[in-house]
């Protein structure tokens, strides 16, 4: 039994806004993106990225079309100060790509934050210090005016190195830390001082960076916090606001969203959300959301696999199997209603001419993220008939009619059942193998060696037929109107036995000389239960007389069919 929570954890106050506008807004592009992989992310690894990881991370950012890159906390350990030596002394940063690197708000870091980035063409200079009630109290025992005096001195000094290094194109950001937990006014009051110092202009305004260092609330509270926020701040059009959400309470990207909604301009996050504890946002499912709402992110994930193996080696930390839109089992159904479903959708996107995606369960076109189809379904015991039949068509061509899916995927339910396991596409096809087109016992089909039409009636022809019965060859005859009911009939009088063709299909496989028959035949014992059977020839004719003795084969070893046999 947990302790009463009601003392421990107060409830989040509530913004008091009452004009509030962002429950009517709509994302219509995307956000000004901010990989932080380098920094945040790597201060939270077990083991921090060495140059080789680093880089390698760094060109994934570039390749994905991140624009800015924070790549480090050049003043806190002389790799990162390195990294930045090497990325830029060796040219490795695109024209249009620039560097962001992280400092506190203390001269000595200051300063040698600005030593690593001699030489660089652009940079966003980011100096941050914590601003909450708690940290203020707790951590650096100060008032709110000594909290803002550490913003302001960090601001003068920042722009004092940067009016020294001239020929770097600065931006700076700043960032009230733990701005989740610090009291809205003073939030923008410090913000404010930062900026009276700093004096940006619509061409190049500061970033302000506004933390939910901790995830503390709910995302709608978030969102209030960001739309209060920017009515209050002074000179708005030289702000770029910009978000930073944590994931503690597991809403970091629906906090963003509503964040962007209520009007920030931009978001720093790491590539499936590694950093702090619970992580950073996630960039890629901020991203592929707007993707498929119809927004180009201006990221490319159009080979996620690719993208997800650099990041787990980059962070030597796996991405969960049912990450959103990447893990390995997102594009995978193993339910029968769904892959029942998803078939139904595949099939109906083949035959329109929309080019609206639609199909049930998948939000997403696995293409788009270059993932094949090939582990859109799979088979265990909890799939139905829409899976197995799935797995038929798509690797066989071979389309089950409907009863007969059923039927079959009784056949490999059982076989799921018995080992436990999945059942793959190799032994879907040996169980279709097996239950049909090997079905030759009591009867196997040889050829037919003529048909006529029969002298006294016009619709009815004659079939001659090879076939052995429990391996004894025989020739047997019978009329019909047609060869498929000639054949019918010569099984029904020479074997004394009941039965007749309930259901037939029949579609073409494979094409050119590969191109084969495939024929179903459903047929009934008497007035009793019906099996399906199944062939393929490169004869339609053959293909169905097969068929029939498949059917027939499997009625008799169900006991429903009982011949009797030539003595
Ligand atoms: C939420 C975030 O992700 S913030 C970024 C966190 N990232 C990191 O900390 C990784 C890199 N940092 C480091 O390696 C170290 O902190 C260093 C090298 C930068 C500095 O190390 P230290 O000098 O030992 O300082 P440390 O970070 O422990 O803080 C010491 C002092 O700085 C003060 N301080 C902390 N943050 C800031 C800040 N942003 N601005 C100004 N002062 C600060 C603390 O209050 C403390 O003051 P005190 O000594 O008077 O009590
Ligand atoms: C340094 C700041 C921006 C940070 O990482 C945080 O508050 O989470
Ligand atoms: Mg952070």
């Amino acid at each position: 039994m947990m302790n009463d929570p009601s003392t421990k954890y107060p409830a989040f106050p509530q913004v008091p806004m009452t004009d509030r506008q962002w429950p009517g807004n709509t994302l219509t592009k995307p956000p000004i993106w901010c990989s932080v992989d380098l920094r945040d992310g790597n201060q939270a690894l077990i083991e921090p990225m060495g140059s080789e990881r680093k880089l390698r991370m760094f060109d994934l950012l570039v390749g994905i079309g991140f624009k800015q890159i924070e790549i480090g906390f050049p003043a806190a350990s002389q790799t990162d100060f390195d990294f930045v030596r090497q990325l830029i002394e060796e040219g490795r940063v695109p024209e249009d790509v620039t560097l962001q690197v992280l400092t506190q708000a203390r001269r000595p870091l200051i300063e040698r934050t600005f030593e690593a980035l001699k030489g660089a063409p652009s940079a966003i200079l980011h100096l941050y210090n914590s601003t909450s009630e708690l940290q203020r109290r707790v951590v650096f025992g100060l008032d709110k005016a000594g909290v803002k005096q550490i913003a302001v001195d960090g601001a003068e000094i920042v722009a004092e190195y940067a009016a020294k290094q001239t020929d770097t194109r600065w931006q700076f950001e700043y960032s009230p830390e733990s701005f989740t937990g610090t009291e809205l006014p003073y939030a923008v009051e410090v913000c404010d001082a930062v900026n009276e110092i700093w004096q940006p202009t619509p061409e190049n305004p500061t970033i302000l960076n506004v933390p939910a260092t901790v995830e503390m609330s709910m995302p709608n509270v978030h969102a209030d916090q960001i739309e209060w926020f920017l009515k209050n701040i002074k000179n708005r059009e030289s702000v770029c606001l910009s978000l930073h959400p944590h994931n503690d309470r597991g809403c970091a990207v629906a906090a963003t969203e509503l964040g962007l909604l209520a009007g920030a301009d931009r978001v720093e996050g790491t590539l499936f959300g590694n950093g702090e504890r619970t992580g950073n946002v996630d960039l890629v499912t901020l991203a592929l959301n707007l993707f498929t709402q119809g927004i180009d992110p201006k990221l490319d994930f159009s080979d996620i696999y690719e993208v997800m193996r650099t990041v787990e080696h980059c962070n030597q930390l796996p991405v969960h199997p049912r990450h959103p839109y990447a893990g390995e089992l997102v594009f995978t159904a193993f339910s029968g209603s769904h892959q029942d479903a998803i078939k139904k959708g595949f099939s109906a996107m083949r035959k329109s001419n929309s080019p609206v995606w639609e199909v049930p369960y998948l939000p997403i076109d696995p293409a788009d993220v270059g993932r094949s189809y090939e582990a859109v379904i799979r088979v265990n015991s909890q799939s139905g008939k829409g899976g197995v039949a799935f797995i038929l068509e798509r690797d066989h061509g071979l389309e089950l009619p409907r009863r007969m899916q059923m039927e079959f995927s009784q056949v490999v339910q059982g076989i799921s059942e018995e080992t436990g396991k999945e059942v793959n596409a190799t032994t879907i096809k040996e169980a279709f193998d097996q239950t049909f087109l090997n079905a030759q016992l009591p009867l196997e089909f040889i050829r037919h060696t003529s048909t006529q039409d029969d002298d006294d009636d016009d619709s009815l022809r004659t079939l001659t037929a090879i076939v052995m019965i429990n391996g004894e060859k025989h020739e047997i005859k019978g009329q019909g109107n047609g060869p498929i009911d000639a054949f019918v009939h010569a099984l029904k009088s020479f074997l004394d036995v009941d039965f007749r063709v309930v259901d037939y299909h029949q579609h073409a496989t494979g094409a050119g000389a590969d191109a084969q028959s495939a024929c179903y035949f459903e047929i009934q014992a008497g007035k009793g239960a019906t099996r399906y059977g199944a062939a393929l020839h490169s004869n339609i004719v053959t293909a169905s007389l097969k068929a029939v003795c498949s059917a027939f084969n499997r009625g008799v070893q169900d006991g429903l069919l009982e011949p009797t046999y030539p003595a």
